[in-house]
């Protein structure tokens, strides 16, 4: 290994170009892999990712940039995934060198659609990464709030404590602060369901529905979260922290919220196509209610949200009606 830890990013969306800006504040080189060729060259030559956060100016000198997800992960030792989960299977179809003896650090909030799996277990259970190498990046943080170095917190979720201090120490810096803990299962858990609960804020929201009920809405969703989260992995954590509620809120309130925005198109009579083609960005809160609503079918938690948000998403049911429903089992 050499005198500082060699990480790679995978992804070239919004959260991956806030993630190697971070660690750029610390670490002389960083693997970049992105997909698209075109994004590669501009920053090679204008320094600018151009599709997402492109105020963030890098200094390619730092940068290890590659159309080749192999090379990335060849030079890491950390290797941190920022793509949608939907997108991550097809993604590693592309990889043939191994991943042994590498921390996988996953910053992807969603569920892996073909394992139903949260991103730890889908790395532990897929491709034989033990627990000990495995870290979870979350915590209420916009990567637009990254890009304007407002103040933010992570929650840098690992059961390996020299990992996790790695890891936190090369992402800190005078506006980013990481909190460690070791609920790597419910800490992911929050960050799907809370993408959910902020489809319904944006839905209600788009309805016509006020900041009364949105505080209501939220004040059911942390409640609903803590449920489901104590049957799918029961232990002692305090779902008031700000992995859990703090991630919740800023998701549910921030007009940077890709969720929320999808669910306020929605609300507005988009239909869920024509919402997707509309934004340029992923809305993960898409795909986890399916996820959650069919994992849901073997734990049973009681989950009006999440089964509102399903039905308007996957079941063609009216939002009006629905959340005119909703309202009734609300408390
Ligand atoms: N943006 C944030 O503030 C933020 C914060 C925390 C976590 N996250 C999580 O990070 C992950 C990435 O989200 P994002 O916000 O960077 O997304 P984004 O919407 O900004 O970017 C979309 C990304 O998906 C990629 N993509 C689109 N279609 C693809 C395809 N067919 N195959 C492969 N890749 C494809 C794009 O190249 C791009 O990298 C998500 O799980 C999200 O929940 C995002
Ligand atoms: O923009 P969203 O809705 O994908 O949320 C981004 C982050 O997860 C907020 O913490």
């Amino acid at each position: 290994m050499s005198d500082y830890p060699k990480f790679a990013v995978i992804g070239g969306g919004s959260w991956a170009t806030a993630i190697v800006k971070m660690l750029s504040e610390n670490l002389p080189k960083i693997a970049w892999y992105m997909r698209n060729d075109t994004a590669l060259e501009e920053i090679k030559v204008n320094f600018h990712n151009p599709n997402y956060l492109s105020s963030v100016e890098f200094d390619v000198d730092q940068l290890y940039l590659t159309n080749d997800i192999n090379k990335a992960i060849s030079y890491a030792d950390y290797v941190i995934f920022a793509i949608p989960s939907a997108f991550l299977s097809k993604e590693m179809e592309k990889l043939y060198v191994s991943l042994e003896g590498k921390v996988i650090i996953s910053a992807i909030k969603g569920i892996i659609p073909e394992t139903s799996l949260i991103v730890g277990e889908h790395f532990h259970t897929v491709y034989g990464i033990p627990y000990d190498n495995i870290a979870v990046i979350t915590g209420p943080c916009h990567a637009e709030e990254v890009a304007l170095e407002r103040l933010s917190y992570l929650t840098l979720a690992c059961r390996n404590e020299e990992h996790a201090k790695t890891v936190a120490d090369c992402l800190s810096s005078h506006y980013i602060k990481v909190k460690e803990t070791d609920d790597i299962v419910g800490t992911e858990y929050a960050a799907v369901l809370k993408n959910i609960y902020a489809i319904a804020c944006g839905m209600a929201h788009g309805l016509g529905y006020g900041d009364n009920f949105q505080a209501l809405l939220m004040s059911n969703a942390i409640r609903e979260m803590k449920k489901f989260i104590k049957k799918v992995h029961r232990m002692k954590r305090n779902i008031n922290n700000s992995a859990y509620l703090g991630d919740l809120l800023v998701t549910g309130y921030s007009l940077f919220s890709r969720n929320r925005m999808f669910g306020n198109m929605i609300g507005k009579g988009y239909t869920v196509k024509s919402a997707q083609m509309e934004m340029s960005m992923i809305a993960e809160g898409y795909y986890a209610a399916k996820s959650a609503y069919e994992l849901n079918q073997k734990y049973g938690a009681k989950t009006p949200i999440i089964n509102a948000v399903y039905d308007i998403l996957y079941n063609g049911k009216d939002p009006k009606k629905t959340f005119r429903k909703l309202t009734e089992k609300l408390d």
